[in-house]
């Protein structure tokens, strides 16, 4: 079983933080939270701080995208596995902690160029997360959500999740391609009972450090679609409709951020009992819905 009990947060970087402020809080409900960054917006969804702290930067891009951990053991042990792959972890200085208001943690490039950070302690923030259409979000154990990451080289970065940090595989979504390449496949992966907490998407030219999604989910159906009317009378582009995955049982929809990568807002996601299952292939990405729309 893995260390990593779940998706903590994420950090990105953004060239235009107004768009953010009004997607974040105007559009989709964010709480907004507050923390030691001046310039950065820290989007509330929980008692954290700040599951998602966009940051100002001269490029949209993923900063670092935060693993937990349940205490410095923990820590310690996926330190020590993640040099015995070969990689370089370094500590967050104490500066680096603090700004992030965790206790410790360690920082380094995973295969595929996502920069990663693993932590444990993560600070509270007690008062009311006070979002502004009611929006009530799904973490607790299961963490933020979701992160579907691009790599140029799929086996490497899923035998580095599965074999050195002991993330479990849920499945897969085999994707069309010319035979030539083989088969390709989109792999889901879990650390606890939220169907998955990662994907891994094959794409040879997604630039790193790059995003392909965020999922985020709410408890109900209907606070997804008043998140899609509010979507949609905003001008945003809607990447796809409302549906539902075949695999976690989700049902959500994709909106394009200012950062490029899309926020999936979904809701009714399965719970995995790990004693009673085996990873499968679907051959759909949903039972109905989800018609993307790749023109933008
Ligand atoms: C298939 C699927 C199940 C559950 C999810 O949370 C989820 O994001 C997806 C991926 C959806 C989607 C796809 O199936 C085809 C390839 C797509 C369009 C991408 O390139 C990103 C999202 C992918
Ligand atoms: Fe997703």
């Amino acid at each position: 079983m893995t260390d990593i009990s779940s998706l903590g947060y994420v950090r990105i970087r953004a060239t235009d933080m107004d768009a953010w402020r009004k997607f974040a809080f105007e559009t989709i409900g964010f709480a907004e939270g507050s923390g030691p960054e001046e310039d950065a917006l820290y989007l509330r969804v929980d008692e954290r701080i700040g599951r998602i702290v966009v940051l100002p930067g001269d490029v949209d891009r993923v900063e670092a995208v935060g693993w937990e951990v349940r205490d410095h053991l923990g820590l310690q042990r996926v330190q020590a596995a993640v040099e015995a792959a070969g990689l370089a972890p370094k500590p967050l200085t104490l500066e680096e902690a603090d700004t992030r208001r965790v206790e410790a943690g360690i920082t380094f490039e995973a295969p595929g160029g996502t920069p990663l950070e693993i932590f444990h302690g993560p600070a509270l923030d007690h008062s009311p997360v006070a979002t502004r259409f009611g929006n009530r979000f799904v973490t607790g154990a299961l963490g933020l959500g979701h992160v579907v990451v691009p790599v140029s080289d799929l086996d490497e970065a899923y035998r580095f999740y599965a074999e050195t940090l002991g993330f479990l595989p849920r499945g897969a979504f085999r994707l069309p391609a010319p035979p030539e390449y083989g088969p390709v496949r989109l792999r889901f992966m879990g650390v606890n009972a939220r169907h998955h907490s990662l994907a891994l998407l094959p794409s040879p030219d997604l630039k790193s450090p790059a995003l392909v999604h965020i999922m985020v989910e709410c408890e109900t159906l209907d606070e997804v679609g008043r998140a899609l009317d509010r979507v949609m009378e905003g001008g945003y582009h809607v990447s796809s409709t409302l549906g539902r995955h075949t695999n976690d049982k989700m049902v959500s929809f994709y909106v394009r951020t200012p950062g490029g990568w899309d926020l999936e807002v979904g809701c009714a996601g399965m719970l995995v009992d790990e004693s009673a299952y085996s990873a499968e292939e679907i051959t759909a990405d949903s039972y109905w819905g989800h018609k993307w729309d790749f023109s933008s």
